[in-house]
């Protein structure tokens, strides 16, 4: 066996390996990345694993669907995981088709021999004829637990086009620390009518130019539109309540503004001092839980950017709807409304507060927004905030104040992640 076919060989067991953690034991790609056992993979083993993990993550229904027709029985978790990895191989990476099916015999030999001969008949009927059933298949469906919920607040059309988006691979988006026309050409990217820049196709971030000199930072177009709408004036005390990995604590940085950013996570901390060391920005970094931390004096503006089910980000993240359920939503929810309580005290009188989260749960989002206006009646929607947006979009709008996002949206400009974002001001 030559040295492609090893490297072939160890890079789809790898990859079963990270499919089958997410399917059966619930564990995401980025716990078992950074686990010895594939930090430890040469580079392009682990490359091509994780391409390969996340393509299967994202189109399973549809591989079901092309290898139904000449399975005679449903094969037990471990082989079905192997015949998806190899049927979507076959099918969307271009591979040739007898190195998938022996890579894929050669596995099935090392965990479940006597599933050997049905995995070469299977996956070699999918290489000659799985294509129309592939390609005719609906994309891949949310698990219930997802499905359900955000049927009940899309409807399943729009669910079905959120779907058709979790099937691909999402753009590369930037934020400028400065608006810099000359920085999209440089970059060969497209200029965003909300300040972002987008990449098709954008290899290794850090050999992008800009990327050592600091002047931009990776961050997806929606993601950059909290901290637009907060629209820090330079030398007004911000606090950025929620703040590692630190996307949104640059770019207040940027707007000039005296920053404190706090998070409990002092490893993610980490990461973003590393961010204000490569772009020269700055700003007070706290750990502490937000809940118990007491500031010095009060804020002229926060912003809540709070932890969430991250339902809005599956474009990136494949291995989420599996990983996450419903039992996830109340803990998060509950945290979430007493942070924006928390936030509230800590505002001056006439301050302004930005919550958010990267949810598509409207409990996570519209439903925060009603509960807070009901609770408390020092904090009221500030529609002129989300109006002086650059991009804004109709669309989005969902109520005073109040912004939803979600994946469909953009279509022809390759989509964005979810988001809630809604904008108060303190009486
Ligand atoms: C959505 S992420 C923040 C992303 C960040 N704003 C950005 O743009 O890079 C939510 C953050 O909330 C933090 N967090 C969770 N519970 C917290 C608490 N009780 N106090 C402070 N931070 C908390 C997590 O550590 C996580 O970094």
């Amino acid at each position: 066996m030559g040295q492609g076919q090893t490297g072939g060989t160890a890079a789809r067991r790898l990859a079963l390996q990270l499919v089958e953690g997410v399917w059966q034991d619930r564990l995401t790609l980025a716990e078992m990345e950074a686990h010895p056992h594939f930090a430890g993979a040469p580079a392009e083993v682990r490359a091509r694993a994780g391409r390969l993990a996340r393509a299967t993550l994202r189109q399973a229904g549809r591989a079901d669907a092309a290898m139904k027709p000449w399975l005679k029985r449903s094969p037990k978790p471990a082989v079905r995981a192997l015949l998806r990895l190899a049927t979507v191989e076959l099918m969307s990476d271009g591979a040739a088709a007898h190195g998938v099916v022996n890579a894929a015999v050669t596995l099935a030999r090392e965990e479940h021999a006597p599933s050997a001969p049905m995995v070469n008949a299977v996956l070699r009927r999918v290489a000659e004829d799985g294509r129309e059933a592939w390609e005719a298949a609906h994309p891949q469906r949310l698990p219930n637990w997802l499905r359900g919920r955000l049927s009940g607040a899309y409807g399943n059309a729009r669910v079905a086009r959120m779907e058709a988006v979790f099937e691909g691979t999402s753009p590369l988006d930037i934020t400028p620390r400065l608006a810099d026309p000359a920085l999209a050409e440089a970059l060969r990217g497209t200029p965003l009518p909300t300040g972002s820049i987008r990449l098709e196709r954008a290899g290794q971030v850090s050999a992008l130019p800009g990327y050592a000199s600091g002047d931009w930072w990776v961050q997806d177009a929606a993601a950059a539109l909290p901290a637009r709408v907060l629209a820090a004036k330079p030398g007004e005390r911000v606090l950025d309540l929620c703040a590692a990995p630190g996307g949104k604590t640059l770019q207040l940085a940027a707007e000039g503004a005296e920053v404190t950013a706090l998070d409990v996570s002092e490893s993610r901390l980490e990461r973003l001092r590393d961010n204000l060391t490569r772009t020269g920005l700055r700003a007070e970094v706290v750990v502490a839980d937000a809940l118990e931390w007491k500031p010095p004096a009060p804020f002229d503006a926060i912003l809540l950017d709070g932890p969430c089910t991250a339902t809005g980000t599956i474009r990136r993240h494949p291995d989420l709807p599996f990983v996450k359920d419903a039992a996830d939503i109340r803990s998060m929810v509950d945290l979430q409304s007493a942070m924006i309580d928390r936030a509230a005290d800590m505002l001056v009188s006439g301050g302004r507060l930005v919550f958010c989260t990267c949810s598509l749960l409207p409990e996570e989002g519209e439903g925060q927004l009603e509960g807070l206006l009901q609770r408390r009646d020092d904090l009221h929607p500030d529609p002129e905030a989300v109006a002086r947006l650059p991009g804004l979009e109709e669309a989005w709008i969902a109520g005073p104040g109040a912004l939803r996002l979600t994946p469909d949206m953009w279509p022809e400009r390759g989509g964005l992640d979810g988001f809630f974002i809604a904008a108060l001001r303190k009486a």
